[in-house]
């Protein structure tokens, strides 16, 4: 789950974009990079790092140009090197730079076609470079001196026809202008809205409408599952659906986590339907204990704020926040190792003993994956003399891999895999533990949007795959690539090297 951005606007674009991918950051915080446009040049920077520390005043003043898309990455495939970082460039034809968010389920079997019969060559072990070179070559494949917009939806077809798995994607075409598209599921959320300025008409295509909001865009409209929208240096929109066969199945997991509750995605209100997990919980724990002794309902800052206050709503229990969190360390479950996930949960979150001290504490999280948050949480409630501890989890447990886009590529890693509900609970030292049930998680989320969506990519709940290409020896070559042992190596060089050597190492030109 990236965060990605794209722009034409009357004047340079590098300021808006950079705030854009600050409000984005929350998708990926391992790597950000943006690429601008000239008319005739491209002009990229891309390093490891957050949106502030990757783009300093030197590489803001070099970014030139009215057009350009900027990406924030959290890797789901390849290596964490800054040359993975995105956006991926190609020079033919016409000078093509690309950002992406997802993971595509076929990259091994089109790095071999693309090496045998497009004669195309990928230098990195990501996905997304891939994907650029598949589109490259069915844009290249329409022979046009100066395409129309629609040899570029040609062109998307033939990638929907080729490429499996969860895409939403940005990308500048030199001279051209930016084209946005979305896979045939719809999985990896994408939206776009207009700004008047004296001068004309812009055009922003970003993940979440936050980033628009914060510029002053007016959110249009999302785009289709399928659909591809190209926006010319004039700042005219065209789109198109581009696939055969589509239907709707945003990820689940976007609303649950992923996504700012400030954002509306497919015309659903995160922070809307992250109120309704709250009260689907609230209810379960009526059923479930009518007589319950809860004293204080705690939110775990951030995410589960909303549907925690909302359940203590709904069960007339006191909402109370217990634990400050450092506005200074990011989101730990989208840190790159285990290693560094355990550390920050402690450095981030601290309790108040006050609100503790004999009382019987409900806390309440969005979800609960490794268990790495929650186990440490109920811990520091008991230090700080809290006399029982319940958790309640506003999502079911994670037990399947993902493999559109979120790292979570092994199911031994998480919490509840071979455990009932009550072991996840023993496990993570709580004295009862209430999960949300999956019907009522997608009716939370539905009730957005009634008449559009009819499923969900649900399958790190239930298995179940959208895209129908995915079995168990995919999952299990999956786990063997990407699980924490075998990404110990890039975990270390990761954060802690001084990473300008490994960059000028790798094959890409970028502003330093
Ligand atoms: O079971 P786990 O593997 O710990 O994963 C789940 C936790 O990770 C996320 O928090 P995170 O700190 O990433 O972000 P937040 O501040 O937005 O809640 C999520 O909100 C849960 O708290
Ligand atoms: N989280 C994402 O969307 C990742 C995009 C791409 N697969 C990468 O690893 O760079
Ligand atoms: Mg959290």
């Amino acid at each position: 789950m990236c965060g990605i951005v794209g722009l034409v606007a009357k004047s340079l674009v590098n300021q808006t974009i950079f705030d854009a991918l600050t409000v984005l950051q929350h998708r990926g915080q391992d790597a950000a990079g943006m690429v601008t446009c000239d008319g005739n040049r491209f002009f990229l920077r891309k390093d490891n790092g957050l949106v502030n520390e990757v783009f300093r005043t030197r590489h803001m003043k070099r970014l030139l140009g009215n057009v350009g898309i900027g990406h924030v990455r959290y890797p789901t495939a390849g290596s964490s090197s800054a040359a993975e970082a995105q956006p991926f460039y190609v020079n033919s034809p016409y000078g093509i730079a690309l950002a992406h968010n997802g993971n595509l389920t076929n990259a091994e079997e089109l790095v071999e076609q693309i090496f045998r019969e497009d004669l195309r060559h990928i230098n990195t072990t990501s996905d997304s470079e891939v994907l650029l070179n598949v589109f490259a070559h069915e844009l290249q494949r329409q022979r046009k001196l100066k395409p129309e917009p629609d040899d570029i939806f040609e062109a998307v077809s033939k990638v929907h026809q080729r490429v499996k798995g969860g895409y939403a994607v940005v990308a500048v075409i030199t001279g051209y202008g930016v084209l946005a598209f979305r896979d045939p599921n719809g999985i990896r959320p994408l939206v776009y809205g207009t700004r008047s300025t004296p001068e004309g008409e812009e055009c922003m295509v970003a993940s979440e409408s936050v980033a628009l909001d914060i510029s002053g865009f007016t959110r249009v409209r999302d785009i289709a599952p399928g659909e591809a929208i190209f926006i010319d240096l004039e700042g005219n929109v065209f789109t198109r659906q581009c696939a055969e066969k589509t239907q709707l199945t945003p990820c689940l997991f976007e609303f649950v986590y992923l996504a700012r509750p400030d954002s509306i995605i497919d015309n659903i209100n995160v922070h809307q339907a992250r109120m309704r997990m709250g009260i689907k919980l609230a209810e379960k724990v009526k059923l479930m204990q009518p007589d319950h002794d809860i004293d204080v309902i705690m939110p775990i800052p951030d995410t589960s704020r909303t549907s925690a206050l909302e359940m203590a709503k709904h069960l007339n229990v006191t909402f109370r926040e217990g634990f400050i969190k450092n506005r200074y360390i990011g989101r730990t479950f989208i840190m790159p190792g285990q290693t560094q996930r355990n550390n920050s949960v402690r450095r981030k979150l601290n309790p108040i003993e006050l609100e503790f001290k004999d009382k019987v504490v409900m806390l309440v999280d969005d979800s609960i994956v490794r268990g790495t948050t929650s186990k440490q949480i109920v811990q520091m409630a008991r230090d700080v003399g809290a006399r029982k501890v319940y958790f309640a989890s506003a999502a079911p447990p994670v037990r399947f891999p993902n493999v559109y886009g979120i790292d979570m590529p092994s199911p031994e890693e998480f919490i509840a895999h071979n455990r009932s509900e009550d072991e996840i609970g023993e496990a993570i030292g709580a004295d009862w533990i209430v999960f949300q049930e999956l019907d009522d998680l997608k009716e939370s989320v539905s009730a957005g949007n009634t008449d559009l969506i009819k499923d969900y990519d649900s399958s790190v709940f239930d298995g179940y795959y959208v895209t129908g290409d995915i079995d168990a020896a995919y999952l299990e070559r999956l786990d063997q690539k990407r699980n924490d042992a075998a990404k110990i190596a890039p975990e270390t060089t990761d954060h802690d090297h001084d990473h300008e050597d490994e960059a000028e190492a790798d094959l890409h030109t970028e502003i330093r």
